[in-house]
């Protein structure tokens, strides 16, 4: 090697961390003018004074739905104040005071002082006929409202805000699933499709030279000239483009770069992608838990070891399980689950006894994941139990 390929230890590839992160709005939003014409399209009738209409968002993950929702939602905000769109991601709040809460937080700018729920709508009431606003509420993850049996309820409250508030008109709603099995019309009873008409906007898979825009607009934004070499983002596009999930090449990219930055080199190789996913059967998997803290990670070692012995896999008895090993209050054990759920690697679902847990993978293919550890963690890999 070259001394000039060299990187100081005080040099990074990186010349904006952020682009990489989960939070990054992306400057361009590539290959989704159909869809945002489309939402804009629906919101329109707000801006006369009528309700939004409604939307039911579907595309496999990582196809830029909840990109393309908060693009839309901005430019709304920055447009008009006739309209108010509140964007609610319910794999964090799924009952009906959580959301009504983010909404009220929302309008005011500040957390309701009241837990209780009638107070919390009349704050969002008020804040509206102040502002002589329409409501339109994106419900992204859609499906855990269903898990905790509130979607149907907050759809019809929503949907007819008149009922309670005469001066009112009804929200609009925009709901999004990525699970295409689930149809979420079909799930909205009697009463909700009386008033829910909703306009189905697909997000379907990139293609592969979809990916690689988006991607080479990653790596432009992100890194500095020359750190990531064609052949290698051929590679990654070829990887992403096999999960159908921009999510991934994001992921390996950031990866394989902090590998490179860790061994001093100005370049990435594609042996550094190809270390990223070794061991690991699915580079989605390898991607999803590169993020990881040590903590989750070790959650997660364990919930495989669950599955793979197949015990009980309820949320409540995966924490009793866990304390012999991981001596973790149940606020962050819980906090430590959402954030796998929000990583995709577990589902969450909810029985009538509470939250099950689901692996996605193989638990020996997790187990590999667990073990190469993660950005900036000092800790091995997690033993196995026995
Ligand atoms: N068209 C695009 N242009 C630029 N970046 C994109 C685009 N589509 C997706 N991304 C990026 O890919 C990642 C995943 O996108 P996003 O969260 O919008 O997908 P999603 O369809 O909502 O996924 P999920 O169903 O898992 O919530 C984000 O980092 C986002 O910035």
């Amino acid at each position: 090697m070259r001394y000039s390929s060299l990187l100081r230890s005080d040099q990074t590839l990186f010349r904006d961390p952020e682009v990489f992160e989960s939070t990054y709005t992306p400057e361009h939003l590539h290959h989704r003018d159909a869809q945002v014409r489309e939402l804009a399209f629906l919101i329109r009738p707000a801006l006369r004074g009528a309700s939004p209409m409604n939307a039911i968002l579907r595309g496999p993950p990582g196809t830029g739905k909840t990109t393309t929702v908060r693009r839309v939602f901005a430019e709304v905000a920055a447009e008009t104040r006739r309209v108010v769109p509140v964007y609610v991601n319910c794999r964090q709040d799924h009952t009906l005071l959580a959301v009504y809460r983010c909404i009220s937080r929302h309008l005011s700018g500040y957390a309701p002082p009241s837990r209780h729920l009638d107070d919390v709508r009349e704050v969002i009431a008020a804040r509206l006929r102040e502002r002589d606003a329409r409501l339109l509420v994106c419900l992204d993850d859609a499906d855990y409202l269903i898990a905790a049996g509130t979607y149907n309820v907050l759809l019809y409250q929503l949907l007819r805000l008149y009922e309670g508030w005469s001066d009112l008109r009804g929200a609009g709603v925009f709901a999004v699933t990525s699970d295409l099995a689930l149809n979420l019309y079909a799930e909205a009873d009697g009463p909700v499709r009386s008033v829910f008409h909703p306009t189905e906007v697909n997000f379907w898979p990139y293609t592969k030279t979809e990916i690689r825009g988006i991607l080479s607009d990653r790596v432009r934004q992100g890194l500095y000239p020359g750190v990531v070499p064609a052949t290698v983002l051929d590679l990654v596009v070829e990887m992403t483009a096999g999960e159908q999930d921009v999510r991934v090449g994001i992921a390996l990219l950031r990866q394989a770069c902090l590998q490179a930055e860790g061994d001093s080199r100005r370049r990435v190789t594609r042996k550094d992608v190809m270390d990223v996913v070794a061991g690991v059967g699915s580079p989605a998997l390898a991607a999803r838990t590169t993020g990881l803290s040590s903590g989750e990670r070790a959650l997660l070692y364990r919930i495989a070891e669950q599955s793979l012995s197949g015990a009980e896999m309820m949320a409540g008895a995966v924490f009793e399980e866990v304390q012999d090993y991981l001596a973790v209050g149940k606020t962050t054990y819980h906090a430590r689950l959402r954030r796998l759920a929000d990583a995709g690697i577990i589902d969450l679902l909810h029985t009538g006894k509470g939250y099950e847990v689901f692996l996605r993978y193989a638990p020996d293919e997790v187990f590999a994941a667990c073990a190469r550890g993660g950005p900036g963690d000092q800790s091995p890999g997690c033993p196995r139990k026995g």
